[in-house]
């Protein structure tokens, strides 16, 4: 198949981002969200972390190459709580009914990691391509099991751009065969749905893991759009959640929108998902936001940034229009930005990751950055030397607060506003960079209860309706 040229592709950005100006002119989402995962203690979460990690599609064991001393290194670094930690269905069940408990104590042992260091973990159902079994090689796809693979013996060829591989008469096969749009595997939601309860029932009682993600870039095949995401990835979001509400009642459950399209700034047709758990609901959003531009090499810079910000500003209304379509009336859920990532020695990779981490901040949203693997995209060179990206992600954040209303972070200042903080016991964590604020800070609006000068974490106590300013 010949790849569509970098401006045929950038001339249809041109029209999406046109189509979706005039779209939202009409606003009818919310600015921001002000509804939020919540930590044991009923603390409101803001999320700072990376997916952890891409070297997990491939490892036989499913597990990312990653060491509790990476994980000190990164919080040293750059005062992360957060991580999507990458967990795959062919390690969770390897074989077509066989759940591995050991593969999920592995996951938990890691888990525990994160948890002596006061992270929260969402655990990501990670597929790429569905699986590795659509070509011989197996280096292509990852996330389902060979079992789960029904090509029917259509052909699968590898070009130079990954992802044309999804335009694949065998890969659209694979996909159409587990929604079950042939009409002849109606068996694999099933177990989909059966590997979620299990993961659940072996995490349901770990503070620790604070939502799941149930299905990273769900791809539709020959459904695409409205047919896809109000059809059967509404249905297998209920149906997913309502096995995991049988053994799990309180972790939440986070769901994607197709990537392909809403990645890139478009509208999701994602319908409201019903949540059975007694209480409020704990359903959340967790989009990807990779505009298209950049997508096809260009750097946040020339005709180029200008397409990029239109996106960012289109991505930012749909994610916050469908969070709401989620809360069906009760408000925006809580929102998590799971994936935004690129070559950071692009031309002008240190302002694009600005932006976001201000438009997520402005919209109430948590970040994971992609990925915690080492290399240009990354944090970290292959030999563990420190890229410019540990500077570029260091900013003081609020990590969990009673009653988090809104923030907004500058390099030498934090200021956030509290509502009722009765839920959190009027407790308060936030993250300043040790580097920029090298002795106790200064607030106003709260009492300081605690400041680690090492890891740059304070905690206070805040008042109901209040705005809390930080400076050092
Ligand atoms: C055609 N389709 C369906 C498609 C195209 C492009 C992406 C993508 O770039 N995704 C962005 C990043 N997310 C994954 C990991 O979740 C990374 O491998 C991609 O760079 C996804 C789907």
């Amino acid at each position: 198949m010949r790849s569509p040229s970098r401006w045929q592709l950038t001339g249809a950005l041109v029209i999406i981002v046109a189509v979706g100006a005039a779209a939202s002119s009409t606003r009818v989402a919310p600015e921001a969200t002000t509804q939020f995962i919540t930590d044991a203690a009923g603390r409101d979460l803001v999320q700072h972390g990376f997916s952890t990690a891409g070297s997990a599609k491939g490892s036989p064991d499913g597990l990312p190459d990653f060491t509790v001393q990476d994980l000190d290194r990164e919080h040293v670094d750059m005062g992360t709580n957060f991580v999507r930690f990458l967990i795959s269905w062919r390690a969770v069940e390897p074989e077509k009914g066989v759940i591995d408990e050991g593969y999920l104590d592995a996951v938990e042992e890691r888990v525990g990691w994160y948890a002596d260091r006061g992270y929260h973990v969402m655990l990501d159902m990670h597929q790429d391509l569905w699986g590795s079994a659509i070509t011989p090689s197996g280096t292509s796809g990852n996330g389902a099991p060979a079992w789960a693979t029904h090509l029917d013996e259509l052909p699968v060829e590898v070009g130079d751009m990954w992802e044309l591989v999804y335009l694949e008469p065998g890969t659209i096969r694979a996909f159409d065969n587990f929604w079950n749009t042939t009409g002849a595997h109606p068996e694999l939601t099933d177990h989909y749905v059966s590997a979620w309860k299990a993961v659940a029932e072996h995490f349901a009682d770990n503070d620790a893991v604070v939502a799941y993600d149930l299905m990273n870039e769900p791809y539709g095949g020959t459904l695409q759009g409205v047919a896809f995401e109000s059809g059967p990835l509404t249905t297998l979001y209920q149906r997913a959640t309502d096995a995991i509400r049988e053994v799990d009642q309180s972790t939440w459950v986070c769901v994607e929108p197709q990537a392909f399209g809403f990645n890139w700034g478009l509208p999701s047709a994602l319908g409201a998902i019903d949540d059975a758990r007694d209480g409020d609901p704990r359903i959340a959003f967790c989009p990807h936001l990779y505009p298209l531009p950049m997508d096809l090499g260009e750097g946040f810079a020339g005709s180029s940034k200008g397409l990029v910000e239109g996106t960012v500003t289109q991505w930012t209304f749909n994610v916050l229009r469908t969070a709401e379509v989620l809360g069906k009336g009760e408000g925006a859920v809580p929102v998590i930005l799971g994936e935004f990532g690129l070559d950071t020695t692009s031309e002008g990779a240190e302002e694009y990751v600005r932006l976001v981490y201000e438009t997520a901040d402005a919209a109430g949203m948590g970040v994971a950055y992609w990925s915690r693997d080492a290399g240009s995209w990354g944090p970290y060179e292959t030999d563990g030397t420190a890229r410019t990206l540990v500077d570029w992600l260091v900013r003081p954040y609020p990590r969990a607060v009673a009653g988090l209303q809104s923030w907004e972070s500058e390099p030498k200042k934090l200021t956030f506003t509290v509502g009722d903080v009765d839920a959190g016991k009027g407790s308060a964590e936030v993250y300043l960079p040790p580097t920029v604020f090298t002795a106790k800070p200064k607030v106003d609006g709260g009492q300081v209860r605690s400041w680690d000068a090492a890891s740059g974490i304070l905690t206070l106590t805040v008042p109901t309706d209040a705005t809390v300013t930080i400076t050092p």
